[in-house]
């Protein structure tokens, strides 16, 4: 991995309905992302927050079942725009979020420079619905599908290029929550996901060496984009959606541990943290937690 970091925060809360993750990036700052990353030897940039329009009341808000459609276009925008700046700067784009919608602007800006990149979806869902199939309008379902060229044109153009990404090259790991339009798209496009039964069967260990395979054929970058909800709520309790019988804090270091040891993850994002709904900045502190063992902390 690089020796350089940018980290940028987007304070999304549009893309769900539940108010607070907003409130994400600064809690992982609270949580000393920036010293826990710099005591590994790494040259921290902390380049503060992508702006968030607020929607005006007399807009039509629910067009196409799209839910804050043109606020949520503008912000990932001006996140592409950011990450691929950080990406030409040789540096590492570290996104802390913030609701998932955000990933459709990190993955517009990284794939930019990547023609045939990787991605591990470490999650709880698909976030695999479009506007048709999604039963909330909530855009923070949709991104992977978008990021894949499927779904409204003002966000799958985002960038003036689709798709960012090829369903080949994509691994799901952690799915407990899928909607039926999701696993018609996932048969319909072969998507590999290791659901938790995969997990429980085969152990992180083995889902992750079958996965970091998966990706790293003919790819030319991986990306990791980490909603905090594919931990079991015990250990995350922090997030929108939560959903029982998810990753455990010590499989995810795991996954991440081994990640840093393979050294092929380019960019990454760090997704859902909300700290109205958190307890004592618990999610948070593990997302934090978890950068550092992807970015090689290790006890001894
Ligand atoms: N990034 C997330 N937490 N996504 C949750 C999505 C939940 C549900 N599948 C929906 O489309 O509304
Ligand atoms: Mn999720
Ligand atoms: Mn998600």
């Amino acid at each position: 991995m690089k020796k350089k970091i940018s980290i940028i925060g987007v304070p999304m809360d549009l893309g769900q309905r539940r108010r607070g993750v907003d409130m994400g990036p600064s809690a992982m700052r609270y949580a000393n992302v920036v010293e826990r990353l710099q005591a590994l030897g790494y040259e921290v940039h902390d380049l503060g927050d992508i702006e968030i329009g607020r929607p005006n009341e007399f807009d039509v808000i629910d067009e196409d079942n799209l839910k804050d459609l043109k606020e949520v276009v503008n912000a990932n925008q001006t996140l592409a725009e950011a990450v691929s700046k950080s990406v030409v700067n040789g540096s590492f784009p570290l996104v802390l979020g913030g609701d998932h919608s955000i990933a459709i602007g990190t993955l517009a800006g990284v794939a930019e420079h990547y023609k045939n990149l990787g991605v591990i979806w470490y999650d709880a869902h698909g976030d695999l619905n479009t506007g048709e199939t999604s039963p909330s309008g909530n855009i923070h379902g949709m991104p992977l599908a978008v990021s894949l060229g499927i779904g409204h044109p003002y966000l799958t153009g985002l960038g003036g290029y689709a798709p960012k990404i090829r369903p080949e090259n994509v691994v799901i790991i952690g799915a407990r929550s899928l909607d039926d339009g999701e696993k018609e798209l996932i048969q319909e496009k072969g998507i590999k996901v290791y659901t938790m039964h995969e997990i429980d069967r085969l152990g992180m260990t083995r889902v992750m060496e079958e996965a970091m395979e998966y990706v790293t054929k003919d790819t030319d970058g991986v990306h990791l984009s980490l909603d905090l909800d594919a931990l079991d709520p015990h250990d995350a309790p922090g997030v929108g959606t939560p959903v029982l019988g998810g990753t455990s804090y010590r499989e995810t270091h795991l996954a991440m541990e081994m990640l840093a040891e393979a050294d092929i993850v380019t960019s990454a994002e760090f997704v859902e943290v909300n700290p109205i709904l958190d307890d004592k900045n618990t999610t948070a502190t593990v997302a934090v937690a978890l950068m550092g063992s992807l970015f090689g902390e290790k006890l001894l």
